[in-house]
């Protein structure tokens, strides 16, 4: 893009005068000059912006007092502009490509890409993150409205988004980012995989894989000792594994195209809150003589090393993945069949294939900031949609008249189940299956005096159609808070649950999101999103205020 046209675009929306704007045409960021006072505001506007479908960030740069020395290396300089020009922060996506077209090389900066940025940043990368979907949804809707030549909802004007405070060409404001408690910022993983396989000096090691071999197969094993996800109880647990399978009969797994021997594939570890260690071990199938003596070898290695194990599983797969197929055979060899979770003044127990929160403390601060917004109240249904283990829609119920959780996952709904009971909570129920099969039956079961509020948390991809279209269409259901782990796709899901229709009067209307940031050190970020009913947000300023703190903590 050439100068002239950055300038005329950053006079349209950085909101203060320029004092000079410098771009070459091939450089993919400029040098902008404000007088000091008009730094931040700057920095507010623009911050987070797309130009050509790229999110901007602003850092602040040292004016240039003299030319560059003639002695300057061009090599040297190149790079560093290739990389990332000095003193700039790049965003998520940006580093999301780096990593893609580029190994980083070591394990470290692999699982840990952002290690070589202080916190403070990473929390401000995962903010301008976030401020970029919602600049997206809110974009979108204003630009299919006038292609459909419907009225564009009010929530999509400048008026609007100043009168409620928030960025720039934001719907909503943005609460300040929510990050991981400093005293966990390293060990906070509660889950880790680790590969059994070979390092690039041939060694067997049981830690992450640092790059697959270029037949598309192999995997090149490395410790995690260095890696700052992982606790101190799981790299010693990943060390006495490495020693029994160093010592053991049986080979490790190798594949190739169309053949694969040997049976160590991987080990999956769940660590309490009270660290204490559920270790599923993953092998090729093997018969049962096989099984017991491989059992008994685990067994002894990991119940005399330092930590404290109180279950092992083994699971059977022979695919080429380590992704196991659902169903595959899976036997308790030893200890307690689940693990003990403790969030919020609740018990969980859960099993080795259940979905749980990977980082236990700061799942807390999500769901505390998630409740406050939901508002389940005592006339209140909550509808949990992707419920998992229930955690969410059990922490809701000691306010509200009723939860009703919705899960694909059968383990994870008999969980959800026995979690209640262990909890003494009897004002719920759960239902197994697809979202998209059963909403429209739960939603036609409500009971027509409560009012109905729904917190959503699917996977990756984000929530069916027929989901989103039958939560809109449920006249007795006022807000959603949206939780989710793919920001793309919520923006997605955001411009379907916001969108002017003919047939359906009372959309809903994005009022606060904030970035959470579960994953330090990585390109991850969770997002909340409060969503309310049009007809029931008529001034920006107070719709805001509508959330207040819940009681989060059980009485017993
Ligand atoms: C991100 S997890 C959230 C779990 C839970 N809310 C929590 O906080 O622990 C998403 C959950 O959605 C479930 N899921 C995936 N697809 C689903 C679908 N089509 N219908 C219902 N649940 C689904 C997964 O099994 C998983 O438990």
């Amino acid at each position: 893009m050439a100068c002239v046209k950055v300038e005329q675009w950053l006079a349209e929306h950085c909101g203060v005068p320029l004092q000079k704007v410098f771009k070459l045409k091939t450089w993919s960021y400029a040098f902008v000059t404000v007088l000091p006072e008009h730094k931040e505001k700057f920095r507010e506007n623009v911050e987070g912006l797309l130009m050509h479908k790229c999110s901007v960030s602003v850092s602040e740069g040292t004016p240039r007092k003299s030319k560059p020395k003639s002695d300057e290396q061009p090599s040297a300089k190149r790079q560093k502009v290739k990389d990332f020009p000095p003193g700039h922060i790049p965003t998520l996506k940006d580093l999301q490509g780096k990593l893609k077209n580029k190994d980083p090389g070591d394990i470290l900066h692999k699982s840990a890409p952002l290690i070589d940025w202080s916190y403070e940043t990473q929390l401000s990368m995962k903010g301008t993150h976030i401020k970029t979907a919602v600049r997206s949804f809110t974009k979108q809707v204003d630009k299919k409205c006038k292609d459909l030549s419907l009225t564009a909802p009010a929530w999509t004007s400048f008026e609007w988004s100043k009168a409620c405070e928030a960025p720039l060409g934001c719907a909503c404001p943005l609460d300040a980012t929510i990050g991981t408690p400093e005293d966990h910022l390293e060990g906070y993983r509660n889950k880790c995989e680790f590969s059994i396989g070979k390092t690039d000096a041939g060694e067997i090691e049981c830690g992450f894989v640092r790059r697959i071999t270029d037949d598309g197969y192999g995997r090149i094993v490395a410790s995690c000792d260095d890696v700052p996800l992982v606790s101190m109880a799981m790299k010693k647990l990943c060390k006495a594994m490495r020693d029994c399978v160093r010592g053991s009969k049986f080979e490790i797994f190798e594949r190739g195209k169309g053949w694969q021997k040997g049976y160590w594939r991987m080990v999956m570890v769940r660590q309490s809150t009270a660290d204490e260690l559920l270790v599923m071990v993953q092998t090729a199938t093997l018969d049962e003589d096989q099984a017991q003596r491989l059992s008994a070898d685990l067994i002894t290695a990991l119940t005399q090393a330092e930590v404290k194990v109180v279950s092992i599983y083994l699971q059977f797969n022979n695919e080429v993945s380590d992704a196991a197929r659902p169903g595959a055979p899976l036997k308790l060899i030893h200890g307690s069949a689940q693990l003990r979770m403790e969030l919020l003044g609740l018990s969980f127990h859960i099993g080795p294939l259940s979905f749980y929160q990977a980082n236990s403390s700061t799942c807390a601060l999500l769901y505390q900031r998630a409740l406050e917004w939901l508002r389940p109240e005592k006339d209140v249904a909550v509808l949990d949609v992707c419920c998992g283990v229930g955690t969410i829609g059990l922490c809701a119920s000691r306010c509200c008249r009723k939860v009703i959780g919705i899960e694909l996952i059968p383990e994870a709904v008999e969980s959800a189940k026995a979690n209640a009971a262990l909890n003494k909570v009897d004002n719920t129920e759960w239902v197994v299956g697809k979202a998209e099969d059963v909403l429209p039956e739960v939603l036609q079961g409500l009971d027509p005096s409560l009012e109905v509020c729904a917190i959503v948390d699917p996977p990756r991809p984000g929530l069916h159609t027929s989901v989103l279209r039958a939560l809109r269409a449920c006249s007795q259901l006022s807000r959603i808070v949206y939780v989710s782990c793919n920001p793309d796709s919520l923006v997605e899901d955001v411009v379907k649950l916001t969108m002017p229709s003919e047939s359906d009067a009372d959309p809903f209307v994005p009022l606060r999101a904030v970035a959470v940031d579960m994953f330090p050190h990585t390109l991850h970020c969770e997002m909340i999103l409060l969503l309310e009913r049009n007809s029931k947000v008529k001034d920006p300023r107070k719709a805001v205020q509508q959330t207040r703190p819940v009681l989060l903590h059980h009485s017993g």
